[in-house]
């Protein structure tokens, strides 16, 4: 019997082959943590250890979710993890350097490594032919003290994408679309593996726009095999990789514990409901709903390209009066791109208010928040009751063409019609 991607990256990690369903302790290619879980992370450390991480150029410490410190305990954390990135020699991200999913697979991820981060949005990595998954804060100390940890090697569903998309529908809504055929507990700790022809034709920032929500179905994990257009964005990037991505494809005799399929042709752009992820419709059911906020960003929709759609989208128009148009590029190297290209002038010409690279509005951080009875349509992955605010706030998600689209109108727009 062949393997998956994942059982291959497993094996070659514990150094002999394994399959979905073993238990195994296995040694980390790169470990994050940010600046809500490193806290934790290294008290567990500190208490499992005392001192000397097991490999400093493995650890990555990034502030992300309160940077710059919107309170002085963020404050009082961010200067406990300078110190302690100091001492032991980890590579830290200070405030304005980006959310730390988006360095990750700017700097440090390659196909084939096996990853962890805590934070549940770690499995976005998988884009780039790695595994990848959230940890928590404590197993997170483990690692810094071991560089090692457990883990049930996961059964894979493939997701089989054919057809092919329409203008201004885009990976996330394929991956809204699966999450609401699927359910937000559809592929509880799976290995969800995106393939077919639309995959393989998806550019990395809409692979990882996918991959990065595969939790949001329950999945362990995203997994996209490498091929050719990973191995240009790794250049792109400037990060080494002298591997060889067809030894990373899943076998054809794989064992799968399901292969579900989707035909995008003539699927439109996708919409979550609130208060749950999976309240999936198409945008046509929720054209006309009246908006207050739009927040194009975060993990799942804040790179270069999500801001070139959307500010295409925006070039000439203006946001209605009344709606606030928050942008936030997930990194530095996206802001600074953006910049240079001209797409945040024309952003701001039209309305926006760009922030510096961070989570923003997302999960209701330092900015950007909702007010009771007001709607907020969002670019990013999860639409929790009270995750932006008010807990009698409203949350769509969607894509970033939808997102400017309904900023022009101040109500949910297909971005089609545009
Ligand atoms: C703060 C962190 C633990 C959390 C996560 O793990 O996902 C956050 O990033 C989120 O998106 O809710
Ligand atoms: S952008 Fe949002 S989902 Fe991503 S890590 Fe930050 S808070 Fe979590």
């Amino acid at each position: 019997m062949g393997q998956t991607i994942t059982e291959k990256i497993f094996s070659r990690a514990c150094g002999k082959d394994v399959k979905a369903g073993e238990f195994v302790f296995a040694p980390v290619d790169m470990a994050m943590a940010n600046d809500i879980t490193a806290p934790l992370a290294v008290k567990a450390f500190r208490e499992i250890k005392g001192k000397g991480v097991f490999d400093p150029k493995k650890i990555v410490i990034v502030f992300d979710h309160q940077a710059p410190a919107d309170s002085v305990t963020a404050a009082e954390n961010h200067k406990m993890l300078r110190e302690f990135a100091k001492e032991e020699g980890v590579i830290l991200y200070d405030v304005g350097e980006g959310i730390a999913h988006q360095i990750m697979v700017e700097k440090h991820v390659k196909p084939g490594m096996l990853v962890v981060g805590a934070d549940s949005h770690t499995c976005t990595y998988g884009a780039l032919g790695a595994f990848a998954t959230g940890v928590g804060s404590t197993d997170m100390g483990c690692v810094f003290a071991s560089g090692k940890l457990w883990f049930k090697v996961p059964e894979t569903i493939r997701f089989e994408i054919n057809g092919k998309l329409g203008k201004h529908v885009y990976g996330k809504d394929i991956i809204l679309k699966l999450i609401g055929m699927v359910s937000a507990k559809g592929a509880t700790y799976k290995a969800c593996e995106f393939g077919g022809e639309v995959v393989r034709e998806l550019n990395v920032s809409e692979r990882l726009t996918m991959c990065n929500m595969a939790v949001e179905m329950g999945g362990k994990t995203g997994i996209v095999e490498p091929d050719k257009v990973t191995l240009e964005y790794l250049k792109e990037m400037e990060i080494e990789f002298d591997g060889d991505v067809e030894e990373l494809r899943s076998d054809e005799d794989a064992n799968y514990e399901k292969i579900v399929e989707l035909d995008v042709t003539d699927m439109s752009p996708q919409v979550a409901k609130p208060h749950k992820v999976d309240n999936v419709v198409d945008v046509e059911e929720v054209e006309g709903t009246k908006i207050d906020q739009v927040f194009i960003g975060s993990c799942t929709n804040g790179r270069y390209e999500d801001l070139k759609i959307a500010s295409d989208i925006l070039e000439g128009e203006s946001v209605t009066k009344g709606v606030r148009l928050i942008v936030v590029p997930a990194s530095k190297r996206v802001y600074i791109k953006a910049l240079k290209d001209g797409i945040i002038e024309k952003l701001v010409d039209a309305g926006a208010i760009v922030e510096f690279p961070c989570c923003g509005p997302c999960m209701g951080g330092s900015f950007g928040l909702i007010a009771s009875g007001e709607v907020s349509l969002s670019t990013s992955n999860r639409n929790f009751i009270g995750r932006q605010g008010s807990p009698k706030g409203f949350i769509y998600l969607c894509s970033p063409a939808t997102a400017a689209a309904s900023a022009i109108y101040g109500e949910i727009t297909d971005p089609r019609k545009v």
